[in-house]
């Protein structure tokens, strides 16, 4: 099977800070990719440069065959991306924000109109659609941003932390939403730190760290080779540079 996402020793630097220092990684249709790493290790530089955000880098990156450099907006729009942190231009209710994005990806008016009706209110938001969003709780905002990522039925949909502030309803909703979307042959590059989540819904893990890739398989897989039981350990055990009780104990001395 071809791969969907190729990436081959991908680089990116911030001045002269290298983020990224040479990631590899073939990602197949149907996969979900949990790509997981602490904080500032270069997840979601990753993830900006497969969605076209960030064009300065080097390595080879290819989407369905097509090389990213040459490609980027065909390759936009096989993709639905559903960032960290996004504005939402508070001023518009969803119904206007989904039918201004889903104009941008060329959805017609009937089938766009008709798909965010179906989708608000499968998000439990039917009577807050033409409410403006600078009235909107964080996880109604998460929903709607949901919403925009997957509304043009994209083939690849990356997720950088997309279930902030969702309650623990909308959590399971959504790891049922994952499953399904990869069982209709989409592929899910799935960034996260909710580690419980990533082991239930992956059926491989990226674990990066420092900008290299030093974990990659199955949970399955890496609890074979790790020997633990849960994805927060195996993680705390590759990546934890000091014990916890020493840096929570440091922390509590800053009070003295
Ligand atoms: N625009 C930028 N300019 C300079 N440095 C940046 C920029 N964006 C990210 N960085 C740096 O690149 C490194 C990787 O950041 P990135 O946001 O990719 O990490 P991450 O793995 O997504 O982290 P987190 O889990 O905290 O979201 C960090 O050291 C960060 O400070």
């Amino acid at each position: 099977m071809e791969p969907v996402i190729s990436i081959r020793n991908l680089r990116k630097s911030y001045g002269d800070k290298e983020v990224l220092k040479g990631i590899s990684l073939d990602v197949y249709p149907g996969q979900v990719l949990g790509y997981i790493g602490p904080n500032g290790a270069g997840k979601s530089t990753t993830v900006k440069i497969l969605c076209g955000l960030i064009s300065d880098y080097e390595g080879e990156v290819t989407v369905k065959g097509l090389d990213l450099k040459t490609n980027s907006l065909q390759i936009k729009s096989m993709i639905g991306y559903v960032p960290e942190l996004a504005e939402l231009y508070d001023v518009l209710t969803p119904v206007e924000f989904l039918q201004f994005c889903g104009s941008l990806y060329g959805l017609g008016a009937k089938t766009g109109n008709d798909r965010i009706e179906k989708m608000l209110a499968a998000f439990g938001l039917q009577n807050n659609m033409h409410q403006r969003m600078d009235s909107f709780s964080k996880g109604m905002r998460q929903k709607v941003l949901l919403a925009s990522g997957i509304l043009h039925n994209p083939d690849i949909i990356i997720l950088d932390e997309p279930l902030s502030g969702l309650d623990a309803n909308s959590v399971i909703i959504i790891k049922e939403l994952i499953s399904k979307l990869a069982k209709d042959g989409k592929t899910i590059f799935y960034c996260s730190h909710m580690m419980d989540v990533v082991e239930k819904v992956s059926d491989r893990i990226i674990l990066i760290d420092n900008g290299t890739v030093i974990a990659d398989g199955s949970f399955e897989a890496l609890q074979q080779q790790q020997g633990d039981t849960s994805l927060e350990q195996i993680f705390a055990n590759l990546t934890a540079k000091n014990s916890f009780t020493n840096t929570a104990d440091e922390l509590m001395r800053a009070f003295d």
